[in-house]
């Protein structure tokens, strides 16, 4: 076998042919997608054994080796018809019956086996693809090889030779002393007796099988054509294993010098999942009913790795009970998930990695894989979130290109993960660079309760799941004051707008029909309806107005950190993260005004301005709220001040005052005068 120099450089191999420089040993998609979904490969004889199809080894046993090899080399070179090359040397080799069987035993086939043929076909058989031998050579040489194989007789095609019989003995026999005499012919309408007659065979073999997919290995011109021909092999792979042939490598769309490749191109795509939250459990599911389904293609390993953080205990319940019961309890997750609290262990070996973490840990995660994941993996990022930087911003997909080298495609939608995991019907896109790793991964998430689509804006997805957290948390506050319909709607239209205009504003190229996705306008309204954010938003708010009413910790209510920890129990609440990211954003581009949703929210969660303010975000944004940009990118807030939180308390006392049931309406008519009095007393 050449050296990977040799190849580049274009140097005489061991066998004397000049090795062209684009030899083609890296498989295109396409070569290995064929590869991997083949029903039916058929192997030239030649390529199997070391020594070319036994009839040149059969050629030295009687004495003819020099006159048979150039007859076979003119065959494989195409300078002679195969028929006449076949009748040619037959007649040069003149064996018996006898003769042959002497053959055999001097040359088992043991003993000439190309290097990895057999754990290639055992490879391919445990598989179930079907195993076929298809040979210019003789059947009589060719069944023992066949046997040893473990191939089937009837999945040998090749020639067969006509005997004399002896008119005393009634045995096969030749004749005579004369060489030219004793020729005892073969069978000129097996389809492999002549050019073109490989995919005759192949043609044969699918004629007679329900087959699909069907390649064909081999090192010869004649194995060639098997591609070349309509109804023939849907792929060639070209075979440098034994001999090289200059034509040969310059044809096949892949060529091997090493049936390892094969070997290992084969094996499935490995899947790790790195996160165990409620999402990636719903999304480790529908990957485990994937990769465990019977497909025709079958491209992923069965088991799915999990990457726990917590480790221990919690791997052990997972492994053995096949549920998280932290956080996504009561919901089987496959017995094809395999928990592990090591980071590494949980990559080694993995062709996708699906990340799926909250966003502010996702760095961390990284920087701990550098220098760890296979190379040639794809990622996808199911996180929602996104860093700053005094540089700027840094999308999470970005981080994990940036860090590990590996593409990273995006899926996001309206995806509540319990809901997901009950089976109910949601929708996701996966925004993309790599269209070939977006339908694989399509491939892998898609169930009949999800459906998965693909989108060629992966900066507008990413970034539209990471925004509508800061408008759900804006809908939680109106739901706090117990405002109706109307107004969440009002708020939902604004941050739409909103998200829109920011994404553009920071990446131009991103486009307006994503808004309209299930990523876009699909995530918003779920997680509006149904999200963690809505609902703590929604507990804070109360918390603060009860806490006002009650004249109580300065009207500041709970911390966001607190109910964090009391309603998601285990889970992250990001969208405060979020919107103080987005908000150093806005602040030193100086975009605020142009953002007055983002921007009172902001302002609201941080105890600059009371929650009312939400539904009159211009007002809110109108404030002129000094703030300390680098003291607010911290990863949870600072309750209110103490002069906000008195002039809350006493807004919401005359809200109350006003008519109790009805001070959330009370509360947005008061909004105006409390914006006017906020920006005077901060
Ligand atoms: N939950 C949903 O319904 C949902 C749906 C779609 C997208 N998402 C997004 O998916 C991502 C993951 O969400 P989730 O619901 O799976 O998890 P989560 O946000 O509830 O967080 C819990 C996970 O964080 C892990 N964690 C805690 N501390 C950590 C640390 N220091 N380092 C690394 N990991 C740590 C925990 O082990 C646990 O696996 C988030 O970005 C979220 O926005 C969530
Ligand atoms: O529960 P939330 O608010 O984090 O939203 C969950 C998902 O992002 C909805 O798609």
């Amino acid at each position: 076998m050449p050296t990977e120099v040799e190849q580049k450089t274009g140097t005489t191999s061991n066998n004397g042919n000049v090795t062209p420089l684009e030899a083609r040993t890296v498989p295109s998609e396409r070569a290995l997608t064929i590869w991997r979904s083949a029903d039916a490969v058929c192997f030239d004889v030649d390529c199997t054994i070391t020594v070319n199809d036994g009839l040149d080894l059969l050629a030295e046993f009687m004495g003819v080796k020099e006159e048979v090899e150039a007859l076979t080399n003119k065959a494989m070179d195409g300078t002679m018809s195969l028929t006449r090359s076949l009748e040619e040397r037959l007649n040069l080799i003149n064996c018996s019956p006898d003769d042959i069987r002497r053959f055999i035993k001097a040359y088992p086939p043991q003993s000439r086996l190309a290097p990895g043929i057999k754990e290639l076909i055992n490879a391919l058989q445990k598989r179930g693809v079907a195993v076929y031998l298809i040979s210019g050579g003789f059947r009589e040489l060719l069944l023992p090889i066949a046997a040893h194989l473990g191939i089937p007789k009837d999945r040998v095609f090749a020639n067969r030779m006509h005997w004399q019989w002896d008119d005393e003995t009634g045995m096969p026999t030749k004749l005579g002393s004369d060489a030219k005499q004793q020729q005892v012919g073969f069978d000129t309408s097996e389809p492999t007796a002549r050019n073109q007659g490989k995919p005759e065979a192949i043609a044969r073999i699918r004629e007679n099988n329900p087959y699909n997919t069907v390649v064909m290995i081999g090192d010869g011109i004649t194995d060639l054509e098997a591609v070349q021909t309509s109804g023939g092999a849907d792929l060639f792979i070209g075979s440098g294993v034994v001999v090289e042939r200059e034509a040969v490598v310059a044809e096949a769309e892949w060529y091997v010098y090493d049936y390892k490749a094969l070997v290992s191109a084969l094996s499935r795509y490995k899947v790790a999942v790195l996160g165990s939250g409620a999402w990636a459990c719903a999304a480790v599911r529908m990957i485990a009913q994937n990769t465990s389904q019977d497909d025709p293609e079958d491209e992923f390993d069965d088991d799915v790795r999990m990457w726990v953080h917590q480790g221990g205990e919690l791997v052990d319940t997972i492994n053995s009970t096949h549920e998280n019961p932290a956080y996504f309890p009561g919901i089987p997750l496959g017995p094809n998930v395999i928990a592990t609290g090591n980071l590494a262990e949980a990559v080694a070996d993995a062709d996708l990695l699906v990340f799926c973490a909250p966003h502010q840990y996702i760095r961390g995660i990284c920087k701990q894989l550098m220098g760890k994941v296979k190379p040639g993996a794809a990622a996808i990022s199911l996180t929602k979130g996104m860093r700053v930087t005094p540089e700027g911003p840094e999308l999470i997909s970005q981080i994990v290109r940036r860090t590990l080298g590996v593409d990273c495609s995006v899926l996001m939608g309206g995806n509540i993960a319990e809901d997901v995991g009950r089976e109910q019907l949601s929708e996701a896109v996966i925004g993309y660079y790599n269209l070939e790793h977006a339908q694989r991964f399509k491939k892998l998430f898609r169930r009949p309760y999800f459906r998965v689509t693909l989108l060629p804006d992966p900066v507008g997805a990413e970034l539209c799941g990471t925004l509508k957290n800061i408008v759900a948390l804006g809908v939680g506050m109106v739901d706090g004051m117990g405002m109706g319909p109307n107004s969440k709607a009002a708020v939902i239209r604004q941050g739409l707008l909103e998200m829109r205009d920011f994404c553009q504003a920071l990446y131009p190229s991103v486009r307006d029909d994503t808004f309209l996705e299930c990523c876009g306008v699909g995530d918003l309204v779920a997680t509006c309806i149904g999200g963690r954010h809505r609902r703590v938003a929604e507990a804070w708010t109360r918390s603060a107005i009860e806490s006002a009413v009650a004249g109580e910790g300065n009207g500041a209510g709970r911390s966001w950190a607190e109910l964090e920890k009391e309603l998601l129990q285990g889970q992250k609440l990001q969208g405060v993260l979020t919107s103080n990211e987005v908000q150093q954003i806005l602040r030193t581009r100086g975009w605020e005004s142009k953002y007055p949703l983002f921007t009172t929210i902001n302002r609201i969660v941080n105890g600059h301005l009371p929650p009312h303010l939400v539904v009159d975000y211009l007002e809110g944004a109108k404030a002129d709220i000094a703030v300390d940009v680098e003291e607010d990118i911290v990863p949870l807030p600072r309750q209110p001040a103490s002069a906000m939180a008195r002039l809350f308390g006493q807004l919401v006392g005359g809200i109350m005052q006003q008519g109790g049931a009805a001070a959330g309406a009370a509360a947005s008519a008061a909004a105006g005068a409390a914006a006017g009095a906020a920006s005077n007393s901060v």
